[in-house]
This record gives C-alpha cells, sequence and structure tokens, in this order.
C-alpha cells in the first residue's frame, strides 16, 4: 500500500475512493473497504481510502482533550494496509478543511487533487460544512463528472457497530462485547517502565506499560485477563490499570501494570501490547500487602481459567 500524506504527492490512474476516520476499523469499515477494492478491480484502477488526522473532533470540539481513540495512526495505517486497498491518503484535518462546502471538497480535493473515477460513501457518511448527504452529492458528483454509490451498513447479531459506540462499551469496561463489535481483542502497545519494584516481594512482578500517544483510549480501573504480546510471543497475563491505593498515596497517578503468566525474563524499555479479554473484578485499598498478595493469588486462578476458555495457555 502506498501511503501519502500530501493530497499533491498523488499520480496515479483516477481512483476509486472512500472517505471516514476508520477509528478501530471495525467490521463496517472492513466491509465498506472490501466494496471499494471491487470497485476498483471492475474498473481497473486503484482503491484509495482517504483518512483524516487528527480526529476531526480533536479539532472541532472544546472538550476534546476528552476524546479517548480505538486506534494510533500507525495502529489504524496498518490495519488499512491488512485490507489490501491500494492507496491511503492522510489528510490533515484542520478547522479550514471543516470551512469548506461539500462542493469545495470535491472541487478542490477529489476532482483537481486526485481526480477521482467513483467516490464510494458510508451509509452515514457526511462532509463539508454542515454535513452534506449521499442524495445531495447525486448533483455534484454529475457537474464534476464522476460517479457515486452508497455502501449499505453492516451489523453483528442485529447492531450496527460505529467506533463511537465501541468506544463507550470499552469506557463502561464491557470488554467483550466491544471486542465482539471490534472482530478483534481491543489492544494498546505501549514500553515497559520501572516500577517501585514491589511486585517481586509480593511474588508477582509487573511490567509497567507506558503509551506515547496520549489520546489512546486505556480501559477504566480494574483488574483483566488478557492476552500479551512479548518478542513476538503471546502469553496469558493479569493486569491491574488504576492507582494502586494499597501502595501509594499519589490519587492522580493511573498505572497500567502487567504480571506476564509464565514468563521471567528482564524486559525493561521493551515494547509489549495488551488484548484485553475481560474485567474480572475492581482495583481495591487492601489493609496490607500481604492481603493484597492473597488476592492476587485468587486472580490468579480465576485468569488462568478464563484464559483456558479463551484457548489460550
Ligand atoms: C493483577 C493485579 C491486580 C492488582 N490489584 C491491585 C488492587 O486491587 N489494589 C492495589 O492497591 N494494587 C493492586 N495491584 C498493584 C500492586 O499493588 C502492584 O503491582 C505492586 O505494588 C507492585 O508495584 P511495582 O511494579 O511498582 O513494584 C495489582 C497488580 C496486579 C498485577
Ligand atoms: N457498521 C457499518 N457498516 C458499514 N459502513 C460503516 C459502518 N460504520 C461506519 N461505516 C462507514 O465507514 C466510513 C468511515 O466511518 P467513520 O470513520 O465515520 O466510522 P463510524 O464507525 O461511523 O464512526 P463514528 O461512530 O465516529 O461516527 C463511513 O463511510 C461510514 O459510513
Amino acid at each position: 500500500m502506498q501511503i501519502y500524506t500530501s493530497l499533491d504527492s498523488y499520480k496515479g490512474p483516477r481512483p476509486v475512493v472512500t472517505m471516514g476516520t476508520f477509528d478501530g476499523m471495525h467490521p463496517g469499515h472492513r466491509a465498506l473497504l472490501e466494496k471499494l477494492k471491487e470497485l476498483a478491480r471492475r474498473e481497473n484502477t486503484r482503491a484509495m481510502v482517504i483518512s483524516f488526522w487528527p480526529h476531526p473532533r480533536i479539532v472541532l470540539e472544546h472538550d476534546a482533550e476528552k476524546l479517548r481513540l480505538l486506534t494510533t495512526l500507525e495502529e489504524k495505517t496498518r490495519m488499512i494496509q491488512d485490507t489490501g486497498v491500494d492507496d491511503l491518503m492522510i489528510v490533515p484535518f484542520s478547522k479550514e478543511l471543516a470551512d469548506l462546502t461539500a462542493e469545495e471538497f470535491v472541487d478542490e480535493i477529489l476532482v483537481k487533487k486526485l481526480n477521482i473515477l467513483h467516490l464510494l460513501i458510508g451509509y452515514n457518511h457526511r462532509f463539508g460544512k454542515g454535513g452534506t448527504s449521499f442524495e445531495q452529492l447525486i448533483p455534484i458528483s454529475h457537474t464534476f463528472g464522476f460517479e457515486i454509490s452508497q455502501f449499505k451498513h453492516i451489523d453483528v447479531t442485529g447492531l450496527t457497530p460505529s467506533s463511537t459506540s465501541i468506544r463507550n462499551l470499552l469506557l463502561d469496561g464491557r470488554i467483550p462485547e466491544a471486542n465482539f463489535m471490534l472482530g478483534y481483542r481491543y489492544t494498546i502497545t505501549g514500553r515497559v517502565t520501572g516500577g517501585m519494584k514491589l511486585g517481586r516481594k509480593l511474588m508477582f512482578p509487573t511490567a509497567n506499560l507506558e503509551i506515547s500517544e496520549k489520546a489512546k483510549l486505556i480501559p477504566p480501573d480494574g483488574v483483566y485477563a488478557c492476552v500479551v504480546k512479548v518478542r513476538g510471543t503471546y502469553y496469558g497475563g493479569m493486569v491491574n490499570i488504576g492507582v494502586r491505593p494499597t501502595v501509594s498515596e499519589q490519587m492522580d497517578h493511573r498505572t497500567i501494570e502487567i504480571h506476564i503468566l509464565d514468563f521471567d525474563k528482564e524486559i525493561y524499555s521493551e515494547e509489549l501490547s495488551v488484548s484485553f479479554i475481560t474485567k474480572t473484578r475492581e482495583e481495591k485499598k487492601f489493609a496490607s500487602l500481604d492481603e493484597l498478595r492473597q488476592q492476587l493469588v485468587k486472580d490468579e486462578v480465576e485468569i488462568r481459567r478464563i484464559l483456558k476458555l479463551n484457548g489460550i495457555g
């Protein structure tokens, strides 16, 4: 897949194009891109995805710092690449871009920069100032001389996946439902940083994970059963997200700590991916480290059982 970050750099044939933010790349997004490839094959040309970065809501909304994303730009790019489309055009989203009417956007970008052959529009996709609908785009496509078509919506057991609904499930700690709607396990990736070194004393050493993308959605505080990818190998894992009230006074310092099962190697500063399976309990303040240790032993039994049910370990 060719990745473009400038609208001026595309020099290929007239492409078949679809647009959107594609946060999370859920089954609706993937089905849309399958259709895009089919149309491009039929026209013997290239399938191009136009995606915007930063997320339009981060640019346009005043409480934007609260928005949490399912995928970083890197993750989204990899998932789009995996679908087999030919081109990804990453368009920097700005207030000026949002101010263009649909007709101006079509003229200045889709026609003058890319000379598109066909625009595939998702079932609820609107663009341009005021949010122009598919029906309103039909006469515009005639004026500028390209084909336009609309893609139906895809449901997963009667529910329509959307990035917003999946974000809300994750923020509610409803991991299995979110994973079901995503079509894969929700995953966060980061680097291992140093902790207080209390973990070994507890007999549960932990890797503390640091996530560089500030906007990445982190599930709510609690204990989770997870699959952890380290050095290309997958392990079961017990994860605690929270402030560790038993051992820390810093109630505003949230950490992501992972105890990797059946693993005992030094991985400081290495990259680690955590894929969530389910939440098993809330984080609690224990009266002593010994009580915390006893709880961790119970957590391990329960998490190993869950992992086994999910075919891991
Ligand atoms: C699966 C798991 C569950 C945890 N649950 C709690 C908890 O309920 N309350 C709490 O205060 N700390 C909890 N912790 C955090 C421990 O207090 C922490 O891992 C320990 O103090 C080691 O910290 P360190 O890595 O900074 O040395 C949990 C850790 C893990 C791995
Ligand atoms: N369930 C779905 N089935 C088919 N197409 C979908 C589905 N969900 C989104 N799309 C299409 O995918 C494209 C990209 O959509 P967008 O990134 O806005 O995703 P979304 O999941 O609808 O997000 P949000 O919840 O933020 O509106 C749009 O054309 C949209 O219509």
